[in-house]
């Protein structure tokens, strides 16, 4: 399987674009013309920094407004079109893409488009080059695969043959099993991308809402395995415009490429058996059963203050680690694990962070497949020195830095916290809040990796994406995107923030990357949960009182009930399938959080209607009354 991405795709001049492809490890790459014409090297020379990068051409691009032009333009387009062949042989490169013509002055028809494809299919085969013909979705007159394909199927030339882009039939929802019929020799490259949903024009979309497969709506899997049920074995060639990528990093951005790629595959693999594109072997997405546990870096000061915070949620200290500054805290299924070690990877999160989680721990089936999929999909390992008493677990580096450890019931893993941790007798019959379980952990990071993240999670866990929500945040919005596993035993909540002036943009800024902002517990009763962290000295996130007005007339509440709700400072949703109710803690550190959760009657969402009054609330105790903003 070849994999290749357009030079467009990647941020950075030239040589920058060509050192992170090569390193993401792609098999070629695709010109784009104008990153070439911006570029202060002549062809020759570009060509050969290529290839010296390890990589080949695998397509020039794009030629524009090329067939069913009367005279003199036509004359004209050929000469132009020469110029460009002249171009791509000192490159040393044989396929030149193009685009079906947009112009007011194209003229339509089938078989006039024929004639100029096969007129320039015999230019380019003297020169040993071949053209491949692509219906924009925009297209003047020819604006679907099947049109254009059947354009090609007339001009039947060894040297033209069609290019295949899954925006363009996608966005337009043409039915991707008309791909199936194609014969494969007659399909030069494909170009894949996804988008997310949103209703617009398609050109406007397509320059700059693209991303790679799996981080939008597009069925891209669809599409692929129809292209693959032709027998197609050439390359896959990434083609994304997108501003947001267009300022990324080149590095992130071009893995986060390859990734989507292997992982697309994977998925075509599995569903499409009888193919001829051969993607490498790895373990099927991995089920998550649950967060086994969740774990804080802190110095001893700070240790003691989290551990106040535990207690007061009705944690209580279940051990401490047989060799290590480790200890264990538990309330129902769930662990808080808080490190305080002065050495090794905690505390170099410590340093780097201060306070925070630096490692989430993952319930799966099997610990050695889960790392063996995250390293097919470049996802980094993780290994530290396992100290005596200690057991060696899987464990890979998450997207910010992160670690993440994977405990299953197969080997002795699943005693983990027998085997490393001495019971602490001190309270271990502390009578608990009822939380039983974690709902869903919170990362918060900068808009321009969300992307990043979701990608990682979906692409090596069996999870799938939620729809996009705005929160609004008094100084700005935050966007939040979960991923959930199909029995939502994992949920996560991904938290973008797009200025440092929300609480989520000041908690990564101040706590220098991203990282986990809050947890969320769920309890089976969270009123009796609310009285008896009342009686241990916990202090809610305080709710204004206007909320609850709208509360009970928007959702026709009895007025006791309300009542109760305010008096402990609890949140109320409801959906098609049930209700919800969320009690949030003060802020701790750089802004980060617990929030406790009861759902009722299999309610589904996250409060997302509740979480501005929230994040007001937060911002006010971060920002005192009459204070002016930074
Ligand atoms: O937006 C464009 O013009 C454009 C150009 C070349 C392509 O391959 C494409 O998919 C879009
Ligand atoms: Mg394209």
């Amino acid at each position: 399987m070849k994999t290749s991405i357009a030079t467009v795709s990647i941020s950075g001049d030239f040589q920058e674009k060509l050192s992170s492809i090569a390193a993401a490890g792609y098999d070629g790459l695709e010109i784009f013309e104008n990153d070439f014409l911006a570029y202060d090297g002549g062809p020759k020379e570009v060509g050969q920094m290529i290839r010296d990068a390890g990589l080949e051409i695998t397509l020039f691009q794009p030629f524009r407004d090329f067939e069913g032009m009367a005279e003199p333009h036509r004359a004209r387009a050929f000469d132009r079109a020469e110029r460009k062949f002249d171009v791509m042989q000192e490159l040393g490169t044989d396929l030149m893409l193009i685009c079906s013509n947009t112009s007011q002055a194209a003229l339509g028809g089938i078989d006039r488009a024929a004639d100029d494809l096969a007129e320039l299919g015999e230019r380019a085969a003297k020169r040993g080059l071949r053209v491949g013909y692509e219906a924009l979705a925009w297209g003047r007159h020819v604006n679907d695969h099947r049109d254009a394909w059947e354009i090609v199927r007339r001009v039947d030339h060894p040297s033209v043959g069609l290019i295949l882009d899954s925006f363009h039939t996608l966005a337009r929802k043409t039915d991707v099993d008309t791909i199936r019929s194609i014969p494969k020799d007659k399909i030069f490259i494909v170009q894949l991308a996804d988008a997310p949903l949103i209703d617009m024009d398609l050109l406007y979309w397509s320059r700059h809402f693209r991303t790679m497969p799996g981080q939008g709506d597009l069925d891209v899997t669809g599409f692929m395995r129809a292209v693959a049920a032709t027998g197609y074995d050439g390359v896959l060639s990434l083609e994304i415009f997108n501003d947001q990528f267009r300022g990324g990093s080149p590095k992130s951005i071009s893995i986060d490429g390859r990734r989507s790629l292997l992982n697309l595959m994977d998925a075509v693999a599995r569903s499409e058996p009888e193919i001829a594109l051969t993607p490498p072997a790895m373990p099927a997405p991995i089920s998550v059963s649950g967060i086994e546990f969740v774990e804080f870096t802190a110095d001893e000061r700070e240790a003691g203050e989290l551990t106040g915070l535990f207690r007061s949620l009705g944690f209580s200290r279940a051990g401490r680690h047989v060799a290590k500054d480790v200890e264990v805290w538990r309330q129902g299924g769930i662990n808080l694990v808080i490190n305080t070690e002065k050495e090794g990877f905690a505390h170099s999160a410590y340093l780097m962070h201060g306070t925070s989680v630096c490692d989430i721990g993952l319930k799966v089936e099997d610990a050695t497949a889960t790392v063996a999929r995250a390293r097919a999909l470049l996802a980094d390992l993780f290994e530290q020195p396992t100290g005596p008493g200690e057991l060696k677990i899987p464990a890979i580096r998450g997207v910010g830095g992160g670690v993440m450890h994977f405990i299953d019931d197969k080997t002795e893993l699943s005693r983990v916290w027998e085997i490393e941790f001495k019971p602490v007798a001190d309270d271990a019959d502390a009578a608990g809040a009822g939380l039983t379980r974690i709902d869903h952990l919170a990362q918060t990071m900068n808009y321009e990796e969300m992307l990043t993240w979701t990608l990682f999670y979906t692409a090596i866990f069996d999870t799938a994406k939620m729809p996009m929500v705005d929160v609004i945040d008094p100084a700005g919005v935050v966007r939040s995107q979960a991923i959930e596993s199909p029995d939502a035993a994992l949920r996560l909540t991904l938290n973008g923030a797009e200025n440092k002036r929300t609480l989520a943009g000041r908690f990564v800024s101040e706590s220098f990357g991203s990282s986990v902002q809050h947890i969320a517990f769920q309890t089976e009763d969270l009123l009796a949960t609310a009285g008896a962290l009342v009686g241990n000295g916990f202090t809610a996130l305080e709710i204004p009182a206007n909320y609850y007005g709208d509360v009970e007339a928007r959702f026709g509440l009895d007025p006791a009930f309300v009542a109760t709700l305010r008096a402990h400072n609890i949140l109320y949703d409801r959906d098609e399938h049930g209700e919800f109710f969320q009690l949030y803690s003060r802020l701790y550190g750089d802004g980060f959080f617990f929030e406790v959760v009861e759902r009722r009657g299999g309610y589904r969402g996250y409060g997302a209607a509740n979480a501005p009054f929230r994040t007001a609330a937060q911002q006010r105790l971060v920002r005192p009354k009459g204070m002016p903003r930074e």
